[in-house]
């Protein structure tokens, strides 16, 4: 039996459940077992994922579920749309499929997100379970139960906060994730640092080559650790009344800069990362943490081959694209910022400063 590591996310009305992250967890009889049964399996993935695992998890799925079907959706963030998600209504209604019927997400952070969202609207709500195979999906995305589709006007607009039963993180599929996906992933873990952990930034520091090599060693500790500070934050707060808002640093620009440039452009960990400098920027700006911090940030950003020069968009595309974030208010573009090392809070930023930034980073 493989190692494994298992993080409990805690939660009200028995919805408690397990974040199992380790190697050779895809082809383990106990990832599959003590799940909701009784009616079909269907493994909802894409055209890159499905022919590397989709048959693995079939063959485990098989023994405990009489059917396992398979959905294969196009591959991409401009496809984590209405099209998509109607294609997975669509099986599951021409099948007949009932309210028994089990999803698995196999996939990253996409497929994870959109798999979510139609169990919550198929039949008002299907269990689902989340096989995470990006390092962004295992230490995100699978995590927490934000599901939704993106819309052209705004990144996640329309979705549901919906759980799932289980979370299997099997490290080894991150074998096959390209270079570009795996320092994506990079970016979320690096966001748990200053938001929560300013001894995981000091390690994450300390080990982001490990992590650059694919170090499983190194991987295991960064999704465990990310999980568990996920885990938390979501147990507090599970539908951003206040603290989960946290989750979101780097997000503000961030997401203006994916639908900005058209989804699929810039991936979701890069935008997020160049955010994050920017929001250390207006950490800095708005007299909450020193000038060296958003250079130790940029550095590690840096470090990582992630992104830290923003598009070129113009300053009111940007503000035009933040108004429509769901941390606005009444108008008032809201960002994370860092007060101190491991620890943030939402602040309602005035137009003029973000305007500086942007300026200063060459963006407007
Ligand atoms: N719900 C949340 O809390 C949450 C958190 C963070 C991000 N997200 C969302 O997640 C999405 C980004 O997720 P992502 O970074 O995983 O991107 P993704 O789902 O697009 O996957 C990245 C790419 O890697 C491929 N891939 C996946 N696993 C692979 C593997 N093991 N081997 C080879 N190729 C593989 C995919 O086919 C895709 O081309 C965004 O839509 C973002 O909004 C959601
Ligand atoms: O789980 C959360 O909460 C997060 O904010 C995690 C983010 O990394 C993730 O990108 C999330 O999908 C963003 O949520 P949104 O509500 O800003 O769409
Ligand atoms: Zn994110």
């Amino acid at each position: 039996m493989p190692a494994t590591d298992t993080v409990r996310i805690r939660l009200p009305d028995d919805r408690n459940y397990e974040i199992r992250i380790g190697s050779g967890l895809l082809d383990a009889h106990a990832s599959w077992q003590g799940l909701p049964k009784g009616g079909a399996a269907v493994i909802v993935s894409n055209e890159t994922i499905a022919p590397l695992y989709a048959q693995r998890l079939r063959e485990q799925l098989l023994s405990v579920y009489a059917r396992v079907d398979l959905v294969v959706l196009a591959d991409g963030e401009q496809h984590k749309g209405w099209a998509s998600l109607n294609q997975i209504c669509d099986h599951l209604l021409s099948e007949a499929l009932d309210r028994k019927t089990v999803l698995f997400a196999l996939g990253g952070g996409v497929i994870g997100d959109m798999t979510g969202f139609a169990a919550a609207i198929y039949m008002r709500g299907v269990p689902f379970v989340q096989v995470p195979t990006t390092l962004l999906a295992q230490v995100d995305s699978s995590v927490g139960g934000k599901t939704a589709i993106n819309h052209p006007l705004g990144k996640n607009m329309i979705g549901a906060f919906y759980q799932p039963e289980r979370v299997i993180a099997d490290l080894d599929t991150l074998d096959s994730l390209p270079d570009r996906e795996l320092r994506a992933g990079l970016a979320e873990i690096i966001k748990y640092g200053p938001i929560a952990d300013a001894g995981f930034l000091d390690w994450i520091e300390t080990n982001l080559d490990a992590l650059l090599a694919r170090d499983k060693a190194a991987l295991a500790h960064a999704v465990r650790r990310s999980c568990e500070i996920k885990a938390d934050v979501v147990g507090q707060d599970e539908r951003e009344q206040g603290l989960r808002a946290i989750l979101n640093f780097g997000h503000t620009i961030g997401h203006a800069i994916e639908a900005g440039m058209g989804y699929g452009e810039w991936l979701h960990g890069e935008a997020v990362a160049c955010g994050m400098v920017l929001a250390a920027d207006l950490s800095h700006r708005m007299g909450l943490m020193p000038a060296d911090f958003v250079e130790r940030l940029r550095r590690l950003v840096e470090r990582a081959e992630l992104p830290v020069q923003p598009p070129r968009l113009g300053a009111e595309r940007y503000l035009q694209l933040m108004r429509v974030d769901k941390k606005a208010e009444a108008g008032a573009i809201r960002f994370v910022l860092i007060e101190a090392l491991g620890r943030a809070g939402l602040h309602a930023v005035p137009d003029e400063r973000i305007v500086e930034t942007l300026t200063t980073h060459g963006a407007a």
